[in-house]
């Protein structure tokens, strides 16, 4: 039997979606999760329990209107119905019966106690997010939101937290691994109903509300995931040398990069059927480690080389006896790692630039199939053709306060920028 959305269900929803989001640093991701008891993760839950139907709720209500029909494509409609049974799930989970005591000090956490203690921490706020400025999916930090909830607020660990507290962590913990699962295929599911919208309206390329609409959609899934992702991990894994759930508190930049080149170079001499691939000049210092998520730097870095040695590959000719290479070249300042890779591609009309920014953008000539069960994960395709590259690197870059930048020179090559915000304490933008 298929699911349905219920009325009652969608008042709720409703309901959530008049609550803004709350947003979390990386930096305090980190300092909740370093030395996670049951309490602290039961705190997580709870938080979670109410800020993942927050976030879900905005998506169902804005899936529900998006413009000239495009919410109609079924393709669209499949997707709002994962989130709105995501939504259901979680706010139907039964919560665990707390004693009263407990209740009090996580209600009061943050309050002083009479010997002017306080119960938790709560960790350092968030700052704004510098390379957001003015752009439509801001932050909700304290200074715009002064009554969010406060998350990471960290217990007092010493207490006694009963086996049902313990037993709730395994089932909420449960229940995200498969609201994830379920969340594998939104991307491609969406670029199916971008696609169903395309062929009945007879359009080459959306318009710019819709583009708003994809990044703000793809942002807000980044940072779900990116919780949930979090939580998961602080649950089951066993924790690793300098990791924090999913965050590392040591990536190195070159041991990345290099991955990152061999994977980039593989797929493209499979594609084209090259003996070898254009080589990557590496410039990076071996100790250049910061705080940061390596899956979404090696999406970046494989998405951006990928790029760069196709237009090698296509400006010099499949049969050329040598590409010139691409340099891949990593500094290291105070606010910023900033990651630049050159090519010499032949660059892209001044006239086109804007155009890779929006997704289904490509010069592909036949995009592949789009099946959503073709990659149960993550947007990956074998060499190019979906334009989703470029926009989707973009947004994991800015999701941390970095940016991702493209300058090119038609005729000779193309720069990429991508800018890492080390400093961590910027929140994630929200809307
Ligand atoms: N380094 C580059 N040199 C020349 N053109 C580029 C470069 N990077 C991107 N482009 C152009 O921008 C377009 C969009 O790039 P984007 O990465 O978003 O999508 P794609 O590579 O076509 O597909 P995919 O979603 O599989 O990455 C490309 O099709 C290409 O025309």
């Amino acid at each position: 039997m298929s699911w349905r959305l219920s009325d009652k269900l969608a008042e709720k929803i409703n309901h959530y979606s008049s609550f803004p989001a709350t947003a979390v640093s990386l930096r305090q991701m980190v300092q909740f999760g370093q030395h996670p008891s049951g309490g602290t993760l039961f705190r997580g839950a709870q938080f979670l329990s109410e800020e993942l139907p927050i976030r879900l709720a905005h998506r169902v209500k804005e899936l529900n209107n998006l413009p000239d029909g495009l919410s109609e494509m079924p393709s669209i409609q499949k997707v709002r119905n994962w989130y709105a049974q995501s939504f259901e799930e979680l706010t139907e989970l039964p919560r665990p019966k707390i004693p009263i005591e407990l209740r009090e000090l996580l209600i009061n956490a943050n309050r002083k106690k009479s010997n002017g203690e306080r119960n938790g921490k709560v960790l350092l706020e968030n700052t704004e997010n510098p390379s957001l400025a003015g752009e439509d999916y801001r932050p909700i930090t304290r200074k715009n939101h002064l009554n969010s909830r406060r998350y990471f607020v960290l217990l007092d660990d010493s207490l006694k937290w009963s086996p049902e507290i313990y037993e709730y962590n395994k089932k909420f913990t449960k229940c995200l691994s498969i609201i994830k699962r379920r969340h594998d295929p939104v991307v491609t599911t969406v670029a199916q109903g971008i696609n169903e919208y395309k062929h009945s309206r007879q359009r080459m390329q959306i318009d710019s509300s819709i583009q708003s609409f994809l990044d703000r959609f793809y942002m807000s899934r980044i940072g779900i995931r990116m919780l949930i992702g979090q939580h998961i991990a602080l649950n089951e894994e066993p924790s690793r040398g300098d990791y924090v759930g999913i965050i590392c508190t040591k990536t190195n930049v070159r041991e990345l990069a290099q991955e990152a080149i061999e994977n980039a170079r593989f797929i493209c001499e499979d594609y084209y059927g090259l003996f070898d691939a254009p080589k990557v000049q590496l410039v990076c210092k071996p100790d250049l480690n910061f705080m940061y998520v390596p899956g979404h730097l090696s999406h970046m870095l494989f998405e951006t080389l990928k790029n760069s040695l196709r237009a090698v590959v296509e400006t010099h000719g499949s049969m050329a006896e040598e590409f010139p290479p691409v340099k891949l070249i990593v500094a290291e300042g105070k606010e910023d790692i900033t990651i630049k890779i050159s090519d010499e591609g032949g660059g892209i009309p001044r006239s086109a630039i804007p155009l890779v920014w929006t997704y289904m953008y490509t010069t592909v000539q036949s995009t592949p199939s789009l099946d959503p069960d073709f990659s149960k994960s993550d947007f990956k395709a074998p060499m190019a053709g979906f334009g989703y590259g470029l926009p989707l690197s973009r947004l994991y870059a800015r999701y941390f306060g970095g940016d991702l930048k493209l300058i090119s020179m038609e005729g000779y090559g193309t720069d990429v920028y991508l800018h890492l915000n080390r400093l961590s304490s910027t929140s994630e933008p929200l809307q």
